[in-house]
């Protein structure tokens, strides 16, 4: 695999607790890489040492073959990689084009991306986003009067707005009804179409929607890597999860 992203060998220390101890991961060109494990495994701290919130004490990140190691937010994101953080951070007074439209590339505060001339190439990309994150009819919709899972949609929409080559996703249906869990299982895999995701995620239904490589972090360290399969029927998977949180065995 030629991997658009690569994490080698990556700690991440917190005042003496190592958060992560070592983990190495390579995310492929439009694959979908789905990371599973206990609380506290180290999960969103992996995702945050990528985009440049967690410091990284030892090992490297390389993106397109470039380092990006410790490198700033506004960098990584510059560069590239778009990340959704759990809890939904939309504007909810501005209608679902207004908030797409604000996370718009090269828009830049909020008066003034709302006064700027809409060109026409700008309101197309805005509601190609929409139709793919299933709100097109909502467009003049205040993001206040949508529901918990539309709110996370809109967020979606907000980080493919920055053109990202590759998403992070933490837990993107926390809080979701199954129905929008199914469709934001959709959506990831239309987003996947032309970039890559990972996808911190504990609902099992939804990873087997989703899941092409399963990722299983247990206390900082990289348990197993492999498909949905091979993870569920892992001895070691098992044992972790028993008595935790139940993952389905059923296939
Ligand atoms: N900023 C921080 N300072 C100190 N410790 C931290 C910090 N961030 C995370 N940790 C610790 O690092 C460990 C891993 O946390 P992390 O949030 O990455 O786990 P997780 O797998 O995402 O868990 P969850 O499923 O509960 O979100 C935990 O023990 C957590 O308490």
């Amino acid at each position: 695999m030629n991997p658009i992203l690569s994490v080698q060998d990556l700690r991440v220390v917190f005042a003496g607790f190592q958060a992560l101890k070592g983990i190495d991961l390579e995310v492929g060109k439009r694959e979908i890489v789905t990371i599973i494990g206990p609380n506290g495994a180290g999960k969103s701290t992996l995702l945050d040492a990528i985009v440049g919130k967690s410091p990284v004490a030892s090992g490297h990140i390389y993106y397109r073959g470039k380092e990006i190691t410790n490198k700033s937010r506004y960098e990584v994101a510059r560069m590239g990689i778009g990340r959704k953080f759990q809890n939904p951070n939309v504007y909810n007074e501005l209608t679902v084009f207004e908030n797409i439209l604000l996370a718009l590339k090269g828009a830049h505060g909020v008066v003034a991306a709302i006064r700027a001339k809409l060109t026409r190439v700008k309101k197309a990309r805005i509601e190609a986003i929409l139709e793919r994150i299933g709100l097109l009819e909502k467009a003049y919709t205040k993001v206040s009067s949508l529901s918990h899972g539309q709110k996370q949609w809109v967020e979606i929409g907000m980080v493919l707005a920055q053109d990202p080559t590759v998403v992070l996703l933490d837990e993107p249906t926390a809080g979701m009804t199954s129905d929008e869990t199914h469709l934001t299982g959709e959506i990831i895999k239309s987003i996947a179409e032309d970039r890559s995701v990972i996808v911190i995620e504990h609902d099992m239904e939804f990873v087997k929607q989703i899941a092409q490589r399963l990722v299983v972090l247990h206390q900082g360290e990289k348990l197993i890597e492999g498909s949905v399969q091979e993870v569920q029927n892992n001895a070691k998977v098992i044992e972790v999860y028993l008595g935790r949180e139940r993952i389905d065995v059923a296939a």
